[in-house]
């Protein structure tokens, strides 16, 4: 079975080694695999969830997401924008921009013609329900649709593997599960693999396996 992500024995600490977050997370997600990581707040998983997007380097211990070693500056280069989608708990999204112009940042970054950037974000739009919003300031959205522009930024690349932070986490219980459908959909069609952290025990139960974080490591 392939693997999307083979995390061994990493560690990450702060503060020159006084705070210790990560130590000695292995870990193995397979591709397609949905996995939810649980665990108490600041037991590491948002800095779990970074050390594999490459925004973050661990002091010791190897990543490997799609087989390739994530190591040095090019390879996280090219992780964040060939590899991964990202979705933070706030949607990270520029407030002046339209909407449009946001999911259009990352087409440029890796070079796609104007006609195939804007063909994605139609696709991406019209699967989001954001078709009239995107002409509008980010700042003139709502919470959810913020959400769901953030999810379209995530997926502009088209990346086989989703990484998601708390993605509902700062919406009220409507738009949360409304962008939680909308998410675990939009995996479920494009057969990605998804690495979620998550309070919500719902949330988490709709994904194919549960992890959960303690003290530094992740649970056998
Ligand atoms: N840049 C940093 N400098 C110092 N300490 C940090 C830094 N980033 C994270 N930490 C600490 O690391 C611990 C783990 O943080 P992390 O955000 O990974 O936890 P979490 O499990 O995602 O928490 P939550 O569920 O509350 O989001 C916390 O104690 C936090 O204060």
């Amino acid at each position: 079975m392939a693997m999307m992500i083979q995390i061994e024995d990493v560690w990450r600490s702060y503060d020159e080694g006084r705070i210790e977050v990560l130590k000695g997370v292995g870990l193995e997600v397979r591709d397609g695999e949905t996995l939810a990581l649980v665990g108490s707040s600041g037991c590491g998983k948002s800095t779990l969830l970074n050390v594999v997007a490459g925004l973050e380097v661990p002091q010791r211990g190897k990543v490997k997401v799609a087989g390739q070693t994530v190591n040095d500056e090019a390879s996280r280069r090219e992780l964040l924008r060939h590899q991964l989608g990202f979705v933070f708990q706030l949607h990270h999204l520029i407030t002046g921009l339209t909407l449009e112009e946001n999911l259009l940042v990352p087409a440029v970054a890796v070079g796609l013609s104007r006609k195939e950037a804007r063909g994605r974000v139609r696709e991406l739009a019209a699967a989001t329900g954001l078709e009239r919003r995107l002409d509008r300031r980010v700042r003139e959205l709502s919470g959810g649709e913020r959400q769901r522009g953030a999810l379209c930024r995530a997926l502009m690349n088209r990346p086989r593997l989703l990484l998601a932070d708390e993605p509902t986490g700062a919406l009220d219980e409507r738009n949360r599960e409304a962008v939680f459908e909308l998410l675990m959909g939009l995996v479920a069609d494009r057969g990605l693999t998804l690495m979620m952290a998550t309070h919500d025990p719902q949330l988490a139960g709709r994904c194919q396996r549960m992890v959960r974080m303690r003290d530094g490591r992740v649970e056998p």
